[in-house]
């Protein structure tokens, strides 16, 4: 049996701890709201974030992120991109105090605002290298609400440490989710990361009344931009094949689970950005990743038009009728 801290408790960090939970394994989870690891660990629901879900009975959370790391083969971060650093600061003092040693891994799809920097750079600043023996992420085609009831999910786990992308694997399989490994830490996260921005905008051409026409275009379209980011970043191009790349980008942009979807529809419907962020209630970690990704294409001398469209739509006040009415009648071109 694996002992596991999953650090956050929203929607993803309650599905994956749950899944783990119901394999078997050790598992305690991490609130930064005490309340919240009450309700985890007494009533074994999560309402706020998984409205309806029955928990597995040996789940449990603490307030307390000391008491869940304490012993812990493997410590998970699954916070918003936002709070990633922090969590890691607080989680290094831990690990330096107990002169322990673990796998991190995080689940996290975002890119940090300041520094544009991945998920797993962020950690491996924060975190000492003698305080792990390998870092993962956790990426591919999965909504919480999906996992949890029980719905047939397969996800990819990217590592340079295979050892540290195994005990994952072992961890989390199921006969209701099947998690691959690769090698490409870069393009596991990239893919999960990009593919938001590409959502928000299938969200909007949805709410504007297209069809799957236009769904299939932006997304191969918009497949092309994430490879090319991806490549520029180092990661392999092959990834964006697999489930970190076009598996998520399909789920992602396709599903009324998503919030990076959902909120493309709801600013589609004339909201303003704050006011779907509140309703939402949840990340919506695309409105913060495409702000990186726009000075990448500056930064790399990229041609990403559908990312630049949506940027200015989101924040510049374009409307969405000429965004769409820009990219569509842009020089024509040849397939890349
Ligand atoms: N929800 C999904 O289906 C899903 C699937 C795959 C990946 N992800 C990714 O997982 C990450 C987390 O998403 P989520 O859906 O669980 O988010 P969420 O909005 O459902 O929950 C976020 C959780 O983090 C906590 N939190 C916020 N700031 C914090 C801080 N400073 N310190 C500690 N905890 C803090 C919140 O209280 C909440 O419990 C995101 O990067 C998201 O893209 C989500
Ligand atoms: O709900 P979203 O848009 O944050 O997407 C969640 C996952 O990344 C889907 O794989």
């Amino acid at each position: 049996m694996t002992k596991i801290a999953v650090l956050g408790a929203g929607s993803w960090g309650t599905a994956l701890a749950n899944t783990m939970a119901k394999n078997g394994q050790n598992v305690m989870m991490w609130s930064h709201k005490a309340e919240q690891a009450k309700e985890i660990s007494g009533q074994k629901t999560n309402e706020r974030y998984l409205p309806g879900a029955k928990l597995d009975d040996r789940l449990q959370a603490t307030a307390d992120m000391a008491a869940a790391v304490k012993g812990a083969d493997v410590v998970l971060f699954v916070v918003p991109t936002k709070a990633i650093r922090e969590v890691a600061k607080q989680l290094a003092g831990i690990l330096n105090e107990n002169k322990q040693q673990v796998v991190l891994a995080h689940a996290a799809k975002g890119l940090e605002q300041k520094t544009h920097l991945r998920i797993s750079q962020m950690i491996a600043e924060e975190v000492p290298a003698e305080a792990y023996t390998g870092l993962a992420v956790i990426s591919g085609p999965s909504h919480a609400e999906d996992v949890v009831k029980g719905d047939l999910t397969a996800i990819s786990i990217g590592s340079t440490n295979p050892a540290a992308a195994k005990v994952l694997q072992e961890a989390l399989a199921n006969a209701h989710f099947r998690p691959y490994t690769n090698t490409d830490l870069v393009g596991s996260e990239l893919g999960g990361a990009l593919k938001n921005i590409i959502a928000i905008g299938s969200g909007m051409l949805i709410g504007k009344g297209f069809g799957a026409n236009a769904q299939a275009a932006l997304l191969t379209r918009g497949l092309v931009e994430i490879r090319q980011v991806g490549q520029a970043l180092g990661a392999e191009p092959e990834t964006f094949l697999g489930l970190a790349g076009i598996g998520d980008l399909i789920v992602t942009g396709m599903s009324p689970n998503s919030r990076n979807y959902r909120a493309g529809v709801a600013l589609a419907s004339g909201k303003p950005l704050a006011q779907v962020e509140e309703e939402m209630g949840m990340v919506i970690e695309g409105v913060n990743t495409i702000k990186a990704v726009v000075d990448f294409e500056k930064e790399y001398d990229l041609d990403l038009p559908i990312t630049r469209t949506l940027y200015q739509v989101i924040y510049e006040g374009k409307t969405i009728d000429q965004g769409i009415n820009d990219l569509m009648t842009r020089p024509l071109k040849a397939e890349d």
